[in-house]
């Protein structure tokens, strides 16, 4: 199993990028998605129905399997020998963001699902706001997995 993981380590990392370019696509946009449909279209209407549907499928067909697929073949490259070495730091500020990065994708979640039952509490410049989290975590992986410190 672990001569695999070491032969199939360019493939899984490649994998790994392509899953973490299509979960940091849907993070960025859906929050847009959700300024627009609080500040121009509201909680009814046909409009309504059109933007809770881009984001509903943006959520499920799209989002969710690649933050699932990230996880996977993240998960993957840890358990492949001598690519983590815990006594450094940058395995665990990576941690940590990516845990923050779930989270951040169980709210937009929830707000989705809110949008579905036609709810919404959060103002469109909240949204603005929480748009920049994830590109904040992403600059802190990014470069935890390159500089390594
Ligand atoms: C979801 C849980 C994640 C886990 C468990 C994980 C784990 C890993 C591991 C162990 C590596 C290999 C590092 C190496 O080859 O030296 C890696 C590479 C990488 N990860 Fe992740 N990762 C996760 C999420 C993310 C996210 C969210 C991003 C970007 C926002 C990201 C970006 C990268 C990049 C760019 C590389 C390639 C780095 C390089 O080869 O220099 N990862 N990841």
């Amino acid at each position: 199993m672990t001569d695999l993981l070491i032969t199939a380590y360019p493939w899984i990392k490649g994998f790994h990028i392509i899953s973490v370019i299509s979960w940091m696509a849907a993070l960025f946009y859906l929050p847009r998605l959700m300024v627009h449909h609080t500040e121009q279209v509201g909680l009814s209407g046909d409009t309504h129905k059109l933007f809770a549907m881009m984001e509903f499928k943006l959520a499920k067909v799209i989002m969710s399997p690649a933050m699932m697929a990230t996880w996977v073949f993240g998960l993957l490259l840890v358990a492949t020998p001598g690519i983590v070495y815990w006594g450094d730091i940058w395995p665990w500020t990576k941690g940590a963001s990516v845990i923050a990065m779930t989270v951040f994708h169980l709210w937009l979640m929830r707000r989705m699902k809110g949008f579905q039952r036609g709810e919404n509490t959060v103002t469109g410049s909240q949204y603005r706001m929480m748009n920049e989290v994830p590109t904040l975590l992403m600059i802190f992986i990014v470069f935890s997995v390159t500089v390594k410190f």
